[in-house]
């Protein structure tokens, strides 16, 4: 290290060690504003008081959260800027993960997301935008390691800044590093191109489309931070939905929004979609593509209509004095007004039991003998009909009132009634199933988008009654949940138990973080929804995913060319026009920055076939390992492969076809967490979508190419999860789209 750069790291480090100092008397301070609201005690006062104190205390507890997770590289950065560029004051900034001022209101960090800190992301010799120089400070803890610097303005910069720049080797030093299993941020290295699609305006639907490796997933997770950060009002109102494609991903990704300080967005599946269903059996891809069919929405719709049905001959009602009569017109007649009314069908069940049941009350009345009634008498004897059992009974044949898993159940079980709703018999085949037993988990994933349309068709059987019983049911679990939360964070918790901190609390007051609200409710409206690997997403799961959105603010993400799901998506356009035509925008990125250039060149061969015109994205680096291929006599060299292909310290997938077991012991098998912590896991493609490892050794890519008709994105996919080997290990011949591979016999 030179003489100047040992300087230079010095001041920076007095900085750094100022802002800490700072930070750290923000997070007393907040602390103590915490304590004193939730001292004030929550019980005294009126409902107003009690609800501004909770605000505050809401307030405090969101901003010392905030404060503490920052911790790790709170100040990444520093810009320089030209004279005349800023305020003779504002020549130097520093760029961190949250904004700081000291007492004065004097600026000492800017955060990331401010739009004074663009130039850092944004900046090129080509365009400066006035900076002179861009510095990336590396810290561990609180100490400063290295700074690199890029020059962007050599002519406006002192001989003695020249003499201390170190050059750019920032962003390769991140992508350089050993896998940890979980995604990081990159707030400190995002690119241009990256920048401009995570401060791209909120509304409509911007879509991001890149090849693999290009930091799609990254992206939108900065972006969320960054609209959290922008529009702030409107997005805590209404939350931020994050839709990834299964657990293992969202595990994967979920520490890079904390990390950057936001913590109140909802990561789920489409799969968790449906509040109080746990969607977990596995489906036939066969039959999760039908049921992903657009088709499928006039499917559900026919099912309720059939339920809808009046019968030929006359109902008899028989009471105990006399016999009620509904004839094939009177149900008709009662039918067509409860359609025409609009409403879903379980509301409207009032428009059809009124008007039959004024049709029945006026016969009791012949049959009473008393043939003019004033309304009031009416009034009485239509409500003593009501509820007569055989009259229920009777009406509940004709219009039932049903769940959307009732309505499901019936018509996957019954051959009739998937033949009323437009299916031919190979058809009903496919969907046709046993009733549920007790304790079975009878839904899958391709089921969710089918329940949410019938809840839609359906709506609710009395929304107060239900809301009323849910509530009971969870206020107490909200209350000492949000107690404990609020106990841990600010230390109380030795102090004062979560009970009786909960106890506390008003009986309507409730504590749940928008999320949390939005997560237990079918029918919410998200201020903004990003949708992670959104070509795996059905026609139906698009529909399920659009009405949680109804304003169209959304960012779509994904690849087209890795498209694995038979019901996914070929082309945006199919995908969004229904939904939001004239309102949605492309973006792309084409960079990769995951996969080295020895690897992507395979990958490119392998793209061709997915389609001749697609373009593979360009890699930023070389890993100086080239991929290899081998023939095995059999799988159980495989163990000794992985051995051999293990990046030290690093993390290792095995990539297998659908079906294929192998026995690697000490490895983590299928998705889960342990695929994210074991040194070495097996999944197959559709587990490791999203995901990346340091190695990864593809077994019998043959087999994962012709297993699917999408099986070229298939392999695609698994060619590029590595950040730095790559192997292919068959028993079976080697596809000759990878006979270019190095062959190694052992
Ligand atoms: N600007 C950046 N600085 C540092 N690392 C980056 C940057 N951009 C992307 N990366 C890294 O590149 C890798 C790939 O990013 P990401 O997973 O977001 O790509 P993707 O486009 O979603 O890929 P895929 O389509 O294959 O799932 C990640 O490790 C990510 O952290």
């Amino acid at each position: 290290m030179s003489h100047s750069t040992a300087g230079e790291l010095a001041r920076e480090q007095q900085y750094v060690a100022k802002l800490y100092e700072r930070l750290d008397v923000l997070r007393v301070r907040t602390r103590g504003q915490l304590d004193g609201v939730l001292a004030q005690g929550a019980a005294g006062g009126t409902h107003q008081n009690r609800s501004e104190r909770d605000s505050f205390a809401d307030m405090y507890a969101t901003r010392l959260a905030r404060l503490w997770a920052v911790e790790n590289g709170l100040c990444f950065g520093r810009l320089d800027l030209a004279e005349g560029a800023a305020e003779p004051d504002e020549t130097r900034l520093y760029i961190g993960r949250l904004g700081l001022s000291d007492d004065d209101q004097h600026r000492l960090l800017i955060d990331w997301r401010a739009p004074v800190a663009q130039p850092f992301y944004r900046a090129t010799p080509a365009a400066p935008m006035g900076v002179t120089r861009r510095r990336h400070l590396h810290t561990k803890g609180r100490t400063v390691r290295t700074i690199d610097d890029d020059l962007l303005d050599l002519d406006g910069l002192s001989d003695a800044d020249r003499a201390t720049l170190n050059g750019e080797a920032a962003l390769l030093a991140a992508l350089g590093e050993t896998r940890t299993g979980r995604m990081r941020d990159i707030v400190a290295t995002i690119q241009g191109e990256q920048d401009k699609i995570i401060r791209s305006d909120l509304n409509g639907v911007l879509v991001v489309q890149g090849g693999p490796g290009t930091g799609k997933t990254v992206v939108a997770l900065h972006r969320a931070a960054y609209l959290l950060y922008t529009y702030r009002d409107r997005l805590e109102r209404r939350g931020v939905l994050i839709l990834g494609p299964n657990p293992t991903f969202l595990r994967y990704i979920e520490q890079v929004l904390p990390s950057l300080g936001e913590t109140d967005v909802l990561l789920s599946t489409v799969a968790e979609l449906y509040p109080g269903v746990t969607a977990r059996r596995p489906e036939r891809p066969e039959a999760a593509a039908f049921k992903g069919a657009a088709r499928m929405a006039e499917v559900v719709a026919r099912a309720v209509q059939d339920r809808q049905r009046m019968p030929r001959q006359t109902v008899e009602i028989k009471l105990d004095k006399f016999t009620l009569r509904l004839d094939r017109q009177a149900c008709d007649v009662a039918r067509s007004r409860a359609v025409k009314s609009r409403r879903p069908h379980n509301a409207a069940r009032g428009v059809f039991v009124r008007q039959l049941l004024n049709a029945l009350t006026k016969q009791a009345a012949r049959h009473l003998g008393r043939g003019m009634l004033n309304d009031e008498d009416f009034a009485d004897l239509r409500e003593d009909l009501r509820t007569e059992e055989p009259v229920r009974a009777a009406l509940n044949r004709l219009w039932p009132y049903l769940t959307p898993q009732q309505l499901l159940i019936g018509l996957f079980t019954s051959p009739e009634r998937l033949a009323y709703a437009g299916l031919t018999p190979a058809e009903a085949a496919l969907l046709l199933r046993e009733p549920p037993r007790a304790g079975e988990s009878w839904w899958s994933e391709a089921d969710v988008p089918l329940l949410d349309e019938a809840a839609e068709l359906l709506g609710d059987i009395d929304e107060n009654v239900l809301r009323a019983a849910r509530r009971a049911e969870e206020e107490r679990e909200q209350q000492l949940a949000y107690a404990r939360e609020v106990l841990e964070l600010t230390g109380m918790a030795d102090i004062m138990d979560a009970e009786r901190f909960a106890a506390r609390q008003q009986a309507e007051e409730t504590y749940l973080t928008t999320a949390e609200r939005a997560a237990k409710d079918r029918t919410w409206a998200f201020g903004h929804v990003i949708v992670d690997e959104a070509q795996e997403l059905s026609a139906m799961a698009w529909r399920t995913v659009m009405r949680r959105c109804p304003t169209r603010s959304m960012t779509v993400v994904g690849d087209i060319a890795q498209t694995g799901s038979t019901a996914g998506a070929l082309s945006w356009a199919n995908v969004l026009d229904p939904h939001a035509a004239g309102r949605w925008r492309e973006a792309r990125l084409t960079v990769n920055y995951r996969t080295p250039v020895e690897l992507m060149s395979v990958a490119a061969d392998v793209l061709t076939l997915v389609d001749p015109a697609l373009k593979a994205p360009e890699s930023v680096r070389e890993s100086g390992e080239p991929p290899w291929a081998r023939r095995l006599a059999g799988l159980s060299e495989l163990e000794e492969v992985v051995a051999e292909s293990q990046v030290p310290g690093g993390k290792l997938a095995v990539l297998v076809p659908e079906g294929l077991t192998v026995d690697l012991p000490g490895a983590a098998v299928g998705a889960g967490l342990a695929a994210l912590e074991a040194p070495v896991s097996v999944l197959t493609v559709a587990e490791a979508k999203g995901l990346e490892f340091d190695a990864v050794v593809i077994v019998e890519p043959g087999r994962i190419l012709e297993e699917s008709p999408r099986g070229p994105s298939d392999l695609y996919v698994a060619l590029t999860r590595a950040t730095r080997r790559l192997g292919v290990v068959h028993t079976a011949g080697l596809p000759s789209v990878l006979t270019g591979l190095d062959q190694r016999t052992r």
